[in-house]
């Protein structure tokens, strides 16, 4: 755990700084992390440009602008900043909505690390924290025609609440009942590569000659909205989301037979006959693949729909329900902080004092920070935020939530104390 860094806008008075870093024209926080010194925000006066980030290396007396992977947090009227773990920087904003105000920029963690190896540059990710836990999501694969589209269908229109589609990207031309943004993100191949070598897909690959990628951000709204993320994806893809650690289900999707499957795919007629023979040529390797590689969890047969969906709705284990309940309905709003308040850390855990002319509202807070998951290039899950009353009695004495003294204090979905 690190030392508390000074506030955005407030003078820096370190005297372990090294004379050629002049902090009286910093004006962003200061985190130092070994021989680095992270200087965050401050030096951007565009608005739509995003918090920035310089690093000023020590041992070398020279400035770095870093390549900055992921989506970079808006600028605000100030922010807190404190080291965790070594590996990445918590970032609170002032002033900004519940939703926006906890952030991670990520120096050294493993994905950080293996980033700045592949480009040889020094590299940033900024991770947005949240409070939502993600429920697992489950990929589902299988040669074209082979029903993916039926059944995924089915399940969301049964479990609206449960379910979210992870809306892919792909540089292939809409069918005609196709809408952009809900069955496809449909895209130019340039701005398409042009994401991807920015880190803002999960996973991409090259199918019936065309790209197909999930984006980080599909997959996160849903994860966002306390949904189970659901991926329509091919074999290639299946394996890249399984080596990038995403814990979830793996579903192949088999015909009955060969035939069948040229029979769906032909009488679905959304493809010219050269683009059927592309896919059923394709479907070959992906049977094969899917049915040998170990890559699969489940190995489901489509031969009468009903049967499957239901095989489907089992394994998911959902037979018996109603299909309105959400899994996970926590809700991913933090506290609102106002523009006045620092920080301090003790044991993983954050407390936020906040300047309020209002002495009947809670001023101090506690960010938990001891069982995040996730990270960049995704979400960081997992926070726990709540008030405390920091003039509590209790016995043990210092600072005690508030409703040790004062038990059944109504919590909103936040965990925070209604006042
Ligand atoms: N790797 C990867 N494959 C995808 C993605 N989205 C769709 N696909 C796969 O691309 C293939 C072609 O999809 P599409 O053109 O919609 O045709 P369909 O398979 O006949 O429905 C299918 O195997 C999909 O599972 C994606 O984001 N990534
Ligand atoms: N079990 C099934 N029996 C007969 N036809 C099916 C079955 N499942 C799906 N279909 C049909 O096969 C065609 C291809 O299904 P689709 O869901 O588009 O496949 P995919 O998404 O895997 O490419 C569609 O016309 C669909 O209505």
């Amino acid at each position: 755990m690190g030392e508390i860094q000074a506030d955005f806008f407030e003078g820096v008075g370190d005297d372990s700084l090294p004379f050629e870093f002049d902090t009286q024209s910093i004006d962003g926080t200061i985190t130092t992390v070994g021989d680095k010194i992270y200087v965050i925000g401050g030096g951007s006066n565009d608005e739509t440009d995003g918090i920035d980030v310089r690093i000023f290396n020590k041992s070398k007396g020279k400035w770095d602008v870093p390549t900055t992977l992921g989506t970079k947090p808006a600028q605000c009227k100030g922010h807190s900043a404190v080291l965790l773990n070594n590996d990445r920087i918590l970032i609170l904003k002032k002033d900004s909505t519940p939703d926006d105000c906890t952030w991670f920029l990520e120096v050294d963690t493993p994905y950080v690390r293996e980033k700045k190896e592949k480009m040889g540059t020094e590299v940033v990710a900024w991770s947005k924290g949240v409070k939502a836990h993600a429920p697992k999501p489950i990929v589902i694969s299988g040669p074209s025609g082979v029903g993916k589209g039926t059944l995924i269908s089915k399940l969301m229109k049964e479990f609206p609440s449960t379910f979210g589609f992870s809306v892919s990207h792909t540089t292939r031309a809409p069918r005609e009942k196709e809408v952009d943004g809900v069955h496809y993100h449909f895209a130019e191949r340039t701005s398409m590569e042009k994401e991807i070598r920015d880190g803002k897909f999960l996973e991409s690959a090259s199918v019936h000659g065309n790209l197909y990628g999930t984006s980080i951000e599909a997959v996160e709204v849903v994860s966002d909205a306390g949904k189970r993320c659901v991926l329509d994806i091919d074999v290639q893809g299946a394996r890249s989301v399984r080596t990038c650690s995403l814990d979830a289900i793996y579903i192949f999707i088999c015909p009955p037979s060969f035939e069948e499957l040229e029979k769906r795919l032909r009488a679905r007629g959304t493809e010219t006959e050269e683009q059927v023979q592309k896919r059923l040529r394709n479907a070959k390797i992906e049977l094969e693949e899917g049915k040998s590689s170990g890559l699969f969890d489940h190995i489901l047969v489509n031969c009468d729909l009903e049967i499957c969906y239901q095989t489907l709705k089992k394994l998911l284990g959902l037979d018996g329900c109603t299909g309105t309940t959400p899994i996970d309905g926590s809700s991913v709003k933090n506290v609102e902080l106002p523009n006045g308040h620092s920080i301090s850390e003790v044991n993983q855990k954050i407390f936020i004092h906040c300047v309020t002319a209002d002495p009947g509202k809670k001023n101090l807070f506690v960010l938990d920070v001891s069982s995040l998951k996730g990270g960049a290039p995704g979400r960081t899950r997992g926070l726990n935020m709540y008030a405390i009353d920091p003039f509590a009695n209790c016995l043990n004495g210092g600072l005690k939530e508030t409703n040790c003294l004062n038990g059944g204090l109504e919590r909103d979905a936040n965990g925070i104390i209604l006042t």
